[in-house]
């Protein structure tokens, strides 16, 4: 069969669109999934994206994520945003969007080529010296620490993902340096890709929140300059210290469309 694809990057972080609404592809083909998204036997990307039927009557689409490694996993950010563009490139939606993904609900925004992507509320940020872990709906550990362009992020992102500590579900793992005055340079080594990506939106999502948390930034607006480009990230602390209202925002766009034989 010939099957009709989407590529989108946002900020470097690369996905394989499909539009499943006529089900042409299973969820349970994982190795169909991880050949799409292999850089050498098929398109290349961080991750696929199903944009399905929506199930709820206030939804405009549904979001089904897989990593590269054909799994399906729990949320992407920068994957919400890009389905957002690729949503409106379809008709389905104008400016503005609701959909339901691993995670629940979300609205998204678009203007002028950036998507600002509404993301869940985040209730618990554990420190502890210059680590932090929180889930911006998907998990994430923060490293904050120097020279954070010289590092050797593949390495030492596996050391902390395999750890002891997160045997279980396994982590992303971010290594975060303050620039100036509420900017981070973040760099991640992503889960399910096994490796460095050029951006990642949970990501950023969550070193903004844990950097607001332990006093690194005290602004509720932060932008973040990952290898791909930059995102911001903005929230309201509630009185009892939860993240709400929590805004992820960046470009999103179409690289090309093709058909692959599978
Ligand atoms: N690139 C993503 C995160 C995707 C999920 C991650 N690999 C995981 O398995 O947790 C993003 O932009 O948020």
């Amino acid at each position: 069969m010939k099957l009709t694809f989407y590529k989108y990057q946002g900020t470097g972080n690369d996905f394989v669109m499909i539009d499943n609404r006529q089900e042409i592809i299973s969820k349970n083909n994982t190795k169909l999934i991880s050949r799409l998204c292999d850089r050498k036997f098929g398109i290349g990307a961080d991750g696929l994206i199903l944009l399905e039927h929506p199930e709820r009557a206030e939804d405009d689409f549904k979001m089904v994520y897989f990593n590269a490694d054909g799994n399906q996993s729990s949320m992407c950010g920068n994957g919400g945003r890009c389905l957002v563009a690729f949503a409106k490139f379809l008709g389905i939606i104008k400016e503005e969007a609701s959909f339901t993904a691993i995670d629940g609900p979300h609205k998204a925004k678009t203007n002028n080529g950036l998507v600002s992507l509404q993301m869940q509320n985040v209730d618990e940020v554990n420190q502890t010296g210059n680590t932090s872990f929180l889930d911006t709906g998907s998990p994430h550990h923060i490293v904050f620490t120097k020279n954070v362009k010289d590092l050797d992020v593949k390495v030492e992102g596996a050391t902390i993902r395999y750890s002891e500590e997160y045997r279980n579900g396994g982590t992303n793992v971010n290594f975060a340096e303050p620039e100036e005055e509420n900017t981070f340079l973040v760099r991640t080594y992503e889960r399910g890709v096994e490796d460095e990506t050029l951006s990642c939106g949970t990501g950023v999502t969550a070193v903004a929140i844990a950097a607001n948390s332990s006093g690194r930034a005290n602004g509720n607006n932060i932008k973040l300059i990952a290898p791909g480009g930059e995102l911001s990230v903005s929230f309201e602390k509630s009185s009892t210290g939860a993240y709400e209202n929590v805004w992820l925002t960046g470009p999103a766009e179409m690289v090309f469309k093709g058909e692959m034989e599978c």
